[in-house]
C-alpha cells in the first residue's frame, strides 16, 4: 500500500487524508522535509496559493518540493495545488512562485467573479463526476507532452491535466464524497 503525503502548510488537508484512505492508501500530513522523505507521492491541497508558496518558503519546503517533483515523485494538485504545479502562472501576485513539474500555463482565478464557486458535472479520464470549482484556476496553455483529462464550461476550459506522474484539477474531489479522482491517483502511484 503506497504513503501518500498530504502537503499540510495551507488547505484543506483534512478531507484529502480522508479520501486518500478510502481510496486505500496511507496518508499522512506532510510539513516538513523529512516528512516529505518518508513519502511515496504528495497531494497538494486546496486553498491559497500565494500563501502555501509563501509558508513553503519560511518552512524550508519550496527546494525540497521541487526536488522530489523532478525526481519523478507522483504528485496530485487541486486548484491551488494546480497551480503549485504549474510550470508558469498568470494572475499570480508579484514574485509568486511555483513548485512546477506540468508544462503548463495555469492562470489564477480564472472563471472570475460571477463565478467565483460554481459546480458542474464533467468528464474526468472517462469518468463522468461532479466537480465543485471554488475561485478556481484554468489551464490557458500546455505543452506536447501533458494529456488532458478534464474540459468544462464555461468556455470550455482544460480543469484536468497529468504529465507523466504528475496529476492536476482545477476542482475539489475531496469536497463531494466521490473518490474516483483519488482512486485514479492511488492508481497512478501503484503503476509508476
Ligand atoms: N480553492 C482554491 O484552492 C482557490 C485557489 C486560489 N484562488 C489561489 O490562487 O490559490
Amino acid at each position: 500500500m503506497p504513503t501518500i503525503g498530504v502537503l499540510a502548510l495551507q488547505g484543506d488537508v483534512r478531507e484529502h487524508v480522508r479520501m486518500l484512505q478510502e481510496a486505500g492508501a496511507t496518508a499522512t500530513a506532510v510539513r516538513r522535509p523529512a516528512e516529505l522523505d518518508a513519502v511515496d507521492a504528495l497531494v497538494i491541497p486546496g486553498g491559497e496559493s500565494t500563501t502555501m508558496w509563501k509558508l513553503a518558503e519560511t518552512f524550508d519546503m519550496l527546494q525540497p518540493l521541487r526536488m522530489r517533483v523532478k525526481e519523478g515523485m507522483p504528485a496530485y494538485g487541486s486548484c491551488a495545488g494546480m497551480i503549485m504545479l504549474a510550470d508558469r502562472i498568470e494572475d499570480g501576485i508579484a514574485g509568486q512562485q511555483t513548485i512546477g513539474g506540468i508544462d503548463m500555463v495555469v492562470r489564477r482565478n480564472a472563471f472570475g467573479r460571477q463565478v467565483d464557486s460554481f459546480e458542474s458535472d464533467l468528464d474526468f479520464a472517462g469518468d463522468r463526476v461532479h466537480a465543485v470549482f471554488i475561485r478556481a484556476p484554468w489551464v490557458e496553455s500546455l505543452g506536447a507532452d501533458v494529456e488532458v483529462l478534464g474540459r468544462c464550461e464555461p468556455g470550455d476550459r482544460i480543469v484536468a491535466v497529468r504529465q507523466g506522474p504528475l496529476l492536476a484539477t482545477s476542482f475539489h474531489p475531496e469536497l463531494t464524497g466521490d473518490v474516483r479522482v483519488h482512486r485514479y491517483f492511488v492508481d497512478m502511484v501503484r503503476e509508476l
